[in-house]
């Protein structure tokens, strides 16, 4: 027998696919529908090649496509059938008018909310997975409520946003720290929360699922977001003092992280901090809290951007500086393009910065990464700021990105007659390479710059290679030429 209890979602993206992909798993009783207005979209999530990697996800999908999961482009349909419906589109930073660089874009919601009240002939819960700002729950159920032709037909606006961190996605699925659900204090609030809470009672404990009013669910995904970049932009800044006083960044973070008040996760410095998230929800965060006039709140947060900024434009300065002030015309291996390991998402990449740095100084770049494809990176390095997070994405290519830029599918191939290799990613594999092999096919002197401390610096060194790696008492030969 068909399930009756009937999910919707709109946005079939790196949030909508993997969690209604699980939810469906887990719920055999209920049918799960995920929606976008992009088919080519919809029909790689019906095909073998997955939209998004995601390390664990075709099995899910595997198990549950076609017996109570379906992705579609027909949302008049699904949207009038379904007693829930999740929103899950992209919410950008916006890129011009008012609040342009920092407010978030809610076009994409708002087209939802449209597309819900222009269909709805019965009730439904309507649940805010994207990031939202603060209050948005209030503005959507005006839209919602204005126009929709039936009178009668009632919304539920829940906010439960989402936690999971691309590449663990599907274990942060299958066992939460918390599932969060923001709900209205009215009866019909309540009883929406209750339904909202059923559906992931099916496999998650009932004490891992913590409810709220609507707008401390919301504000707690940003202050999350927000926090958690900030640890990272804490130690960043420690790594360059280790760099500057002898200090070693890994043995500080250990050492203080032993502190459980502290804690050490989220503790490993890096070339900075990347992804669709963190960045975009301060910026939003900064926003928020400039519209309610609290500008040294809004100050405070904007220091962890401003501080992921500097690190990845010092990691520049110190590729720069160490080859003798000038990377014309050199040809730079870039090991690792996506903003972390086991994704191919590249939206915000730290790569991406570093790559212009360094092509802006003259430098020829090769880029090896196992997962993204040499379309993206050439879209990545031409897109201007904030343009990436369009459903149909950015198309022209610089010609001095053309010009300069190579992508190739091998490792050996990308560092083959290079002046240096850069690590930009934290890639597994990046550890087990024969890095004599590397050493032997590179112009002398061969450097590495470890932009993410994953390789073992004493055994390179002991190759040949002139080793940097972040917040680590620097090699005699770049102290002399910084
Ligand atoms: N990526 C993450 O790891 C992550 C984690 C937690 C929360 N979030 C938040 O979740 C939201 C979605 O993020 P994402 O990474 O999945 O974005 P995404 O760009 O991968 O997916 C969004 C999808 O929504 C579709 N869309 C936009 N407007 C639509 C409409 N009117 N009708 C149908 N489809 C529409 C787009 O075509 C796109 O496929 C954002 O607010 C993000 O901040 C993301
Ligand atoms: O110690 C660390 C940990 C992470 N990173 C970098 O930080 C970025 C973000 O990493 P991570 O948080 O693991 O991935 P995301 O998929 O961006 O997930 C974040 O953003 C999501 C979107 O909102 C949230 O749901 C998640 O909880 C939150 O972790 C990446 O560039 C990482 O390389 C570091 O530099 N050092």
């Amino acid at each position: 027998m068909a399930p009756s209890y009937k999910i919707a979602c709109i946005g079939a993206g790196y949030v909508g696919g993997p969690t209604m992909s699980m939810i469906a798993l887990n719920c055999p009783d209920i049918e799960v529908v995920v929606l976008d207005i992009n088919e080519e979209r919809i029909k790689a999530w019906n095909s073998e090649q997955l939209p998004i990697y995601e390390p664990g996800l075709e099995e899910v999908v595997r198990q549950c496509r076609g017996r109570n999961l379906f992705f579609s482009s027909d949302t008049t349909k699904h949207l009038a059938e379904a007693d829930m419906i999740f929103v899950s589109v992209n919410t950008p930073t916006k890129t011009s008018g008012i609040g342009a660089g920092k407010a978030a874009d809610l076009t994409y919601w708002e087209g939802a909310a449209r597309m819900i009240a222009a269909v709805a002939t019965t009730p439904k819960i309507v649940v805010e997975k994207s990031t939202v700002p603060v209050k948005t729950a209030e503005a959507i159920s005006k839209v919602l409520k204005r126009n929709c032709t039936d009178p009668s037909v009632t919304f539920e606006i829940l906010s439960n946003p989402e936690f999971l961190a691309e590449g663990t996605a599907i274990e942060d699925l299958r066992m939460p720290d918390r599932v969060l659900i923001g709900g209205g204090d009215s009866e019909a609030g309540q009883a929406a929360i209750k339904q909202l809470a059923w559906v992931y009672a099916h496999w998650i404990p009932q004490e891992r699922i913590l409810t709220t009013n609507l707008w401390s669910a919301e504000l707690a995904k940003l202050t999350a977001n927000a926090m958690l970049a900030q640890r990272i932009s804490s130690i960043n800044s420690i790594s360059a003092l280790c760099e500057a006083t002898g200090a070693d960044v890994q043995q500080v973070a250990r050492a203080i992280g032993m502190d459980s008040r502290i804690g050490s996760k989220f503790m490993n410095t890096s070339v900075g901090f990347g992804g669709s998230c963190f960045q975009k929800d301060i910026l939003n965060l900064c926003y928020v809290c400039e519209g309610v006039g609290l500008k040294e709140v809004a100050d405070y947060w904007m220091k962890v951007v401003t501080m992921n900024d500097y690190q990845k434009q010092r990691f520049v300065e110190r590729v720069i500086s160490a080859m003798f002030n000038t990377v014309a015309r050199k040809r730079l291996a870039i090991f690792g393009f996506a903003f972390k390991k086991d994704t191919g998402d590249t939206r915000e990449t730290p790569a991406i910065d570093v790559c212009r740095g360094l092509l802006a100084d003259g430098a020829k770049c090769v880029v090896y990464d196992p997962k993204v494809t040499p379309v993206q990176v050439f879209r990545d390095l031409s897109a201007p700021k904030f343009e990436w997070d369009r459903p149909h994405g950015w198309g022209k290519s610089e010609r001095h990105i053309t010009e300069n830029v190579q992508v190739v599918a091998d490792p050996y191939a990308c560092a083959e007659g290079a002046h240096a290799i850069c690590v930009l990613t934290e890639w597994d594999e990046f550890k087990s390479y024969d890095y004599q092999r590397l050493y032997d096919s590179m112009v002398k002197p061969a450097f590495i710059f470890d932009g993410r401390n994953v390789l073992d610096h004493e055994a390179l060194r002991s190759i040949g290679f002139i080793v940097y790696a972040l917040g680590k008492p620097l090699d005699p030969f770049l102290q002399k030429s910084y």
